[in-house]
């Protein structure tokens, strides 16, 4: 089982470890040898353009589909044997919408703790507190519909943490948003690393989202083109900024904002 070092320098399994990932729809792979591991409580970020692989990744970690070839762990449960175990540990927020419009906030989350085993007491709890955190506690009985889109990320994000995962995914969770939504939910996720010790696996096409001491990896067409610390990357491709970087490995000329390969 991979380890890596944590924050303060102890050995802990890996939040995450994919190791020989292949997936293919039909004749046509999209996934060929993934191999990576991300470190507890820290903040890593999945990167590549549109098509890279990111959602079918994904796919393959939150079990939606099944791993043919190669294994996924999350903290050393393999999801494959024991996904029980190991979709415990993990929370997602997908890209696509996912808040039944129609209820209110209160009832979306407590319908979803409840899947998880939380009774209505600890559930509100939970609820009330994390919604404290995103400064959204006066919403608790609007409907869904009543919010924009970037406070609807924000509660897919509360929902996802209600079952206090070790491990949070988060695909393109800033798509479609505007500049200072963005910034917030990325601020509110970095946050989480650093007060609860979270794991954040952060999957984007937009360079601008990555810093300078993030762990990256670089998807491009399935294959991992790097992975490491920002600045270790950009050192090793010669680059000054990670946008060149990346720009040096994948042969795209100029990374554009809506991720498209140009
Ligand atoms: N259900 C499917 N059937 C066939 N091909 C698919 C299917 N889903 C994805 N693909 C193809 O697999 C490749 C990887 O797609 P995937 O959605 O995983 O990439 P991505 O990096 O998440 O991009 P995006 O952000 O655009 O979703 C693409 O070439 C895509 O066209």
């Amino acid at each position: 089982m991979q380890h890596v070092k944590a924050n303060d320098g102890v050995s802990l399994p890996a939040a995450l470890d994919v190791a020989g990932v292949k997936h293919s729809y039909g004749h046509k792979q999209v996934l060929s040898d993934v191999s990576f591991s991300i470190a507890p409580q820290r903040f890593t970020v999945l990167l590549g353009l549109n098509g890279a692989g990111k959602t079918t990744l994904f796919s393959l970690i939150t079990h939606l589909y099944s791993t043919r070839h190669g294994t996924i762990r999350i903290f050393g449960h393999d999801v494959g044997r024991e996904p029980g175990e190991a979709l415990r540990r993990l929370g997602i927020v997908f890209q696509a919408r996912t808040l039944d419009l129609d209820l209110s906030i209160y009832q979306n989350l407590s319908y979803h703790a409840s899947l998880h085993g939380i009774g209505r007491r600890e559930a509100l709890t939970r609820i009330t507190a994390l919604l404290d955190q995103i400064d959204m506690s006066d919403r608790l009985h609007d409907k869904a519909r009543s919010l924009s889109g970037g406070q609807m990320r924000r509660i897919e994000i509360v929902r996802a943490l209600l079952h206090r995962p070790p491990l949070l995914l988060l695909d393109e969770a800033t798509v479609g948003l505007d500049i200072q939504s963005r910034a917030e939910i990325l601020s509110t996720i970095r946050k989480l690393v650093v007060t609860d010790g979270i794991s954040v696996f952060w999957a984007t096409h937009l360079i601008d989202e990555v810093e300078e001491t993030d762990h990256v990896i670089i998807l491009d067409k399935g294959r991992v083109l790097a992975d490491g610390r920002v600045d270790d990357v950009v050192r090793s491709c010669g680059a000054d900024s990670i946008r060149e970087a990346f720009a040096i490995l994948t042969g795209v000329a100029s990374v554009p904002a809506n991720g498209e390969r140009r």
